[in-house]
């Protein structure tokens, strides 16, 4: 069967998460199938003998010759498929033909077997999530609210799910423009976590690895929360001088109850005293294991890290396969009982965020994580 259109451009996101460097020699046949398939045979002038990158290239790509378009579309799909396998890629890699692109290789859109499936990609920062990355998020959930997939999953790319808000977005922030970055943050909070609570269609966070922050308290508004017994769910706002947001003030408690407290000698007279689960987490910044966290609610499903993509993909496939519309009606139902509540939340949580980051205490917690990044 020849490669389509389609093909190929997951091929193209495949290659941006291929956990391994395939090596120059590789590179350069990607490059110039890449161009063969695009452009057709190399009639651009030959780069000078000094210019060893380009020459390299345009070497690669003429020795194509006048290899036809699809034949090179289609090399290039199998080459990286070939590449994939050996890489341990989870093979969930196919962007939908149609879909804007993000604006940075930090989110990877794919889509495939009924399930678009949106990939942090900034493994070297363990997935912080800076600005961009927001907007990027915003968009590829409208883009799969409107496709044709069944369901959506956010992921991570590397060792980790997600570190959480990238604190160096806090700086270069000139004097007299702090305020307004603030406002601006909190207005690209609210719009954030207003997507997911928004968001149609089964929503399915598959936890690689650890999780911080944001990444964390948006759990509450996914539908499936599947996690690798290597994930961690941490929340150190206090630490940071921050507050809950992802409307996890409201959705922690509400899934976490309450939780005994036991202080004195178990043999004897001893004092019990109940803390909501989610003050432990949410205030005191108590950092939960992936099973703690499955206790609690917070996580659906916990699975051995051996065989978790193995595990997590062959079921979602499976679910996606489920008749579409009645998985978004009654997706709908559940939500629509609380989203006007879980929107007037967000609202507030942005809004406390917002004076918060204007405290000497997450000042100076900022700058504390930067001197101990700079080795200071
Ligand atoms: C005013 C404008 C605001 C705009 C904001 C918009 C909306 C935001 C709303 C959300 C607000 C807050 C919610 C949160 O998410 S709070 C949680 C924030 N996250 C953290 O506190 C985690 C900080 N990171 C760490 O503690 C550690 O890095 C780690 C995650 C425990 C991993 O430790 P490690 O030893 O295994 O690895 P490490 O060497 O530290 O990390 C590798 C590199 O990655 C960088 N990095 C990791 N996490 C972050 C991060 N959150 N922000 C920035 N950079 C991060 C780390 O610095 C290393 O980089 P380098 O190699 O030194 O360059």
């Amino acid at each position: 069967m020849r490669a389509s259109q389609k093909d190929f451009e997951n091929a193209m996101n495949q290659v941006k998460l291929l956990k391994k460097d395939p090596g120059n020699e590789v590179k350069l046949k990607l490059y110039a199938l890449y161009k063969q398939a695009t452009e057709g045979p190399c009639n651009v002038p030959k780069p000078g003998v000094l210019d060893f990158i380009n020459k390299a290239k345009w070497d690669a790509w003429h020795a194509l010759g006048s290899l036809p378009k699809e034949t090179s579309r289609q090399n290039y799909v199998d080459l990286v498929s070939s590449l994939s396998a050996s890489s341990e890629s989870s093979g969930q890699v196919t962007p939908a033909a149609d879909r804007k692109q993000p604006g940075s290789d930090a989110l990877v859109v794919t889509s495939q077997d009924g399930i678009t499936t949106i990939t942090l990609n900034r493994p070297d920062k363990k997935n912080a999530l800076t600005p961009q990355m927001y907007h990027d998020i915003m968009l590829a959930l409208e883009a799969a609210s409107k496709d044709d997939s069944a369901i959506a999953v956010l992921t991570g790319n590397g060792d980790y799910y997600c570190s959480g808000n990238d604190l160096t977005n806090f700086t270069d922030i000139p004097p007299g423009e702090v305020e307004d970055r603030a406002r601006s943050g909190a207005v690209l909070l609210r719009d954030f976590v207003d997507c997911f609570i928004d968001f149609p269609k089964p929503l399915v966070a598959v936890v690689n690895g650890p999780a911080v922050g944001i990444s964390v308290t948006l759990l509450g508004l996914f539908d499936i929360v599947y996690a690798t017994d290597r994930a961690t769910f941490h929340t150190p706002f206090s630490h940071l001088g921050q507050s809950p947001e992802g409307c996890s003030s409201y959705t922690f408690p509400k899934m976490m109850g309450p939780s005994k407290v036991i202080f004195g000698n178990l043999k004897t007279k001893c004092n019990v005293i109940s803390i909501p689960k989610a003050t432990e987490m949410l205030v005191f910044g108590k950092k939960l294991t992936a099973r703690e966290a499955c206790t609690q609610g917070l996580v659906t499903e916990v699975f051995p890290d051996s065989t978790f993509q193995k595990e997590v993909w062959v079921r979602l496939k499976a679910y996606s396969k489920l008749p579409p519309n009645a998985m978004r009606i009654s997706k709908q139902v559940i939500r629509n009982r609380e989203k006007e509540k879980l929107h007037a939340i967000n609202a507030e949580e942005s809004s406390i965020l917002q004076e918060r980051w204007l405290s000497d205490e997450c000042m100076n917690a900022i700058v504390n994580f930067l001197s101990k990044k700079a080795k200071l």
